[in-house]
Parts: structure tokens; sequence; C-alpha cells
């Protein structure tokens, strides 16, 4: 597969080493103020920049018609409008918060456990992520999904950038460590005990192969879709 790497920073790098160990030729290494158009030649483009270009390349790239993964974080209020353009010009899309297949089991367990918390009022939940110091956005994405994974078991509706939790809404502690690479905890905690889940990446390879595999997967398919369909979770 020839593939368009959009961004090329600490992620765009290490998806070019685990594409070429897959067998994919990096047709095209496209840095902020490079044409995009030049994606069109590949058959994907893989997007990891930043918010503040995230919305222009994927509008550019669903216009292109090329076949897209999308790990850049911090754009949730836009997945509707994307969603539109996608279907109007019939071209495939992936986004993920987290494109590794351990941070999807994570979500999974973080589901069931949320279903299970939610009858025991004495469990106060509160969510930790930690990442590098370059990291622009916070909470996370992969935070956020988490959020997003318990509100919905849970009708809780809010969030707040904090470690304490209160009736009304979940702290989400957001921590910047040097080199760290992508941790996040769940928290149940009582006056007697804590109960905790946590994911940590050792590496950003899991990330970088899950969004190949998601590459591969989307060839010939139209619509937007996320880690979960191509896990078949
Ligand atoms: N979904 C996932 O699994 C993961 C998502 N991420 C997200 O991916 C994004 C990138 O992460 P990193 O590679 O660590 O950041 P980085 O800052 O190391 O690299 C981003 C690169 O994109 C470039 N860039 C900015 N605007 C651009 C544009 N318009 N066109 C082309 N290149 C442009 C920057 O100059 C930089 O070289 C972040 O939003 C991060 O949260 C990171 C790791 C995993
Ligand atoms: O910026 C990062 O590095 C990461 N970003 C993603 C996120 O915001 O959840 C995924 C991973 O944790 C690494």
């Amino acid at each position: 597969m020839k593939i368009a790497l959009v961004g090329y920073g600490k992620m765009g790098k290490v998806i070019e080493r685990v594409a070429q160990d897959r067998g994919h030729e990096i047709v095209a290494k496209i840095s902020r103020g490079d044409d995009l158009s030049i994606a069109s030649k590949a058959d994907a483009a893989i997007e990891f920049t930043s918010p503040d270009s995230v919305i222009e390349n994927l509008e550019t790239l669903i216009q292109l018609g090329v076949p897209t993964i999308c790990g850049t974080t911090g754009w949730n209020e836009h997945i509707p409008e994307i969603k539109n353009q996608v279907e109007r010009n019939q071209s495939g899309l992936v986004h993920a918060s987290n494109f590794s297949l351990g941070v999807n089991l994570f979500f999974e367990l973080n589901k069931q456990l949320a279903e299970l918390m939610n009858r025991f009022q004495e469990y106060q939940l509160h969510l930790t992520e930690i990442h590098h110091t370059e990291k622009k956005d916070a909470p996370s994405g992969t935070a956020l999904s988490l959020f997003e994974q318990i509100a919905e078991k849970t009708g809780n509706k809010n969030w707040h950038l904090g470690s304490n939790s209160s009736e009304e809404s979940i702290g989400i502690a957001a921590i910047r460590e040097k080199e760290v690479k992508g941790t996040h905890i769940v928290s149940y905690e009582s006056e007697i005990d804590t109960i905790e889940i946590k994911h940590e990446a050792h590496s950003r390879d899991g990330f970088a192969l899950g969004a190949v595999m998601a590459a591969e997967w989307l060839q010939g398919k139209q619509g937007v879709f996320t880690m979960k369909d191509v896990l078949g979770l």
C-alpha cells in the first residue's frame, strides 16, 4: 500500500517505521505549510498533526478522496460536520483517540466496570491521564473517550480538569511529565479501599501499529469508522 504521512513528528516517524516493516511504501511526508494534494497519489493518508491543523487537513483529504486515518486529538466537537463531509464525498475515514489494541481492550473493561460500579454509591470515580510535556491538549483524547463511555453507562454528563470529583462532575487529572508515552487510570475510591484499572503505553509502537492496521482495513470501504470497527469489538 502507498501511504502519505500527514504530520512527521513523534508519531509520523514511528508510523513510517511500522508501515515499512509491514511492507508498505511511504510516498509522501507532509509537514505544516506543504501542499496536501500530493496525498492523492496514496492509497491512504495517516494524519497525526495538531488540534489547530486537523480540521483543515481532514477537509482537504476528504475532498481529494484519499482514505484517511486520523489520530490527532482535541477536535471532538467537529466530528458531526466531518462525518457529513465524508458521507457527501463518499470517502472513508477511521478516527480514534487511541489506536492501540491495549487501550481499546481497556475501553471495554472500563464500560463493564462502570456498569458494575454504578450500583455502589459509596465509591467516587476519578480519571487520571499522564503524558509527556509537549502534549498540546488536556485532558487527553483517550481520557475523554473513557469519560464518554462512563457517561453512557451512568448518565453522568460533566467533567472538569482536576483530581477531585463532585456529585455533578467527574474530575480528570491531566499530569505532564517528561517522556511519558501515555498512561490512563480509572479509579473508584471509597473510605475503605480503592479499585483501579490502568493502561500504560511503554512506547508509541502500539498507536502506530493500530493506525497502519486501520489503513489496511479501510481499503475499499466508505464511511466513518473507529478502532472498535477495525478490531471488531
Ligand atoms: N490516536 C492515537 O492513538 C494517538 C494520538 N496522538 C495524537 O496525535 C497528534 C500528534 O502527536 P505527536 O506526533 O506526538 O505530535 P508532534 O508534535 O510530535 O507531531 C506533530 C507534527 O505535525 C506537524 N504539523 C502541524 N500542523 C501540520 C499540518 N497542517 N500539516 C502537516 N503537518 C503538520 C507538526 O509540525 C509536527 O511535526 C496529537 O494530537 C496527539 O494527541 C498521539 C499518539 C497516539
Ligand atoms: O499526545 C499523545 O502522545 C497521545 N495522545 C493520545 C490522547 O490524547 O489520548 C493518545 C495517547 O495517549 C498518546
